[in-house]
């Protein structure tokens, strides 16, 4: 059993990288210096606009200057520290990734978005990372003190196959930096993150940039933090600010005792083990 403060940062990032970068960390020293978070997360595409137009441009490598830079923040504060996402360069590909630092600075897990944003809704929005980007092929976890965590983007929030698998393998949280728009945030990023926290009976949060009503995509915003109930315990609105609540990994063992389904599962029908989760 164990407690600690996780906190989100709704970022409004616009089309100055350094200076989305620079604000950035003065946001996490707030995190930590007014919530005594100990696990901080930035939101999707925190060092650049969200869109398909902006992400050969702003791509970095893995190391960079931004990672570099998140590295020494989570050093500096001690934290674990989820670097929402940017857009990265590797071998002339460009992926959506999250990086994550542990309390020595180190890079400690990456994760590239596995699902790509390709929607189409006619008159509302239409969108097609895969135009631009390509996809991860990994599950991202990673062990801290306090409780197993796992960090999807995004799309990533509709399938919840992945989620149960991150379960599967233990983890109490799932963190998803995320930009949903103007159509589906108000009828899913919420939704979404309930119905992952109810399936699997762990916390969920989703950090999303702040809206920018200016930008070519306009992101909802609404970052929130839910229980193991399925509760909303903490939802920004669409302005820039920051938000934090307790995890605590007692309320998951009460939920999945009180309501067993993970016990009750019937494996003999069908199958949960991804060989990603092999750990
Ligand atoms: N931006 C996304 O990746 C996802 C999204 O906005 C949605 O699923 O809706």
């Amino acid at each position: 059993m164990s407690k600690f403060k996780l906190a989100l940062v709704q970022l409004k990032a616009g089309l100055d990288k350094k200076e989305n970068v620079s604000r950035a960390l003065q946001f996490i020293k707030r995190a930590v210096s007014e919530h005594q978070a100990k696990v901080v997360s930035l939101p999707e595409c925190f060092n650049s606009p969200y869109g398909t137009q902006y992400f050969a441009q702003y791509a970095e490598s893995i190391p960079g200057p931004t990672t570099d830079a998140l590295s020494a923040a989570a050093k500096e504060h001690q934290i674990y520290l989820i670097g929402g996402s940017i857009p990265e360069i590797s071998e002339k590909k460009l992926y959506n990734t999250a990086t994550v630092f542990g309390p020595d600075g180190r890079l400690i897990a990456t994760h590239r978005k596995v699902h790509l944003f390709d929607i189409d809704i006619p008159g509302k929005i239409t969108f097609q990372e895969s135009a631009v980007l390509s996809s991860g092929d990994k599950f991202c976890t990673f062990d801290t003190e306090f409780c197993k965590i796992g960090v999807a983007i995004c799309y990533d929030i509709r399938f919840a196959e992945m989620a149960m698998c991150y379960a599967n393998a233990g983890c109490s949280l799932i963190v998803y930096p995320g930009a949903f728009n103007m159509t589906t945030g108000p009828k899913h990023w919420t939704l979404l993150q309930r119905a992952r926290a109810v399936d699997n009976q762990l916390y969920v949060a989703g950090v999303s940039p702040a809206r920018d009503e200016q930008a070519s995509y306009v992101s909802y915003a609404h970052s929130s933090i839910v229980n193991p109930w399925g509760e909303v315990l903490v939802e920004a609105d669409e302005t820039e600010q920051i938000i934090a609540a307790d995890i605590d990994t007692s309320l998951i063992e009460q939920v999945r005792n009180q309501i067993p389904i993970m016990k009750q599962r019937r494996r003999d029908l069908y199958t949960l083990d991804s060989p990603l989760m092999r750990l």
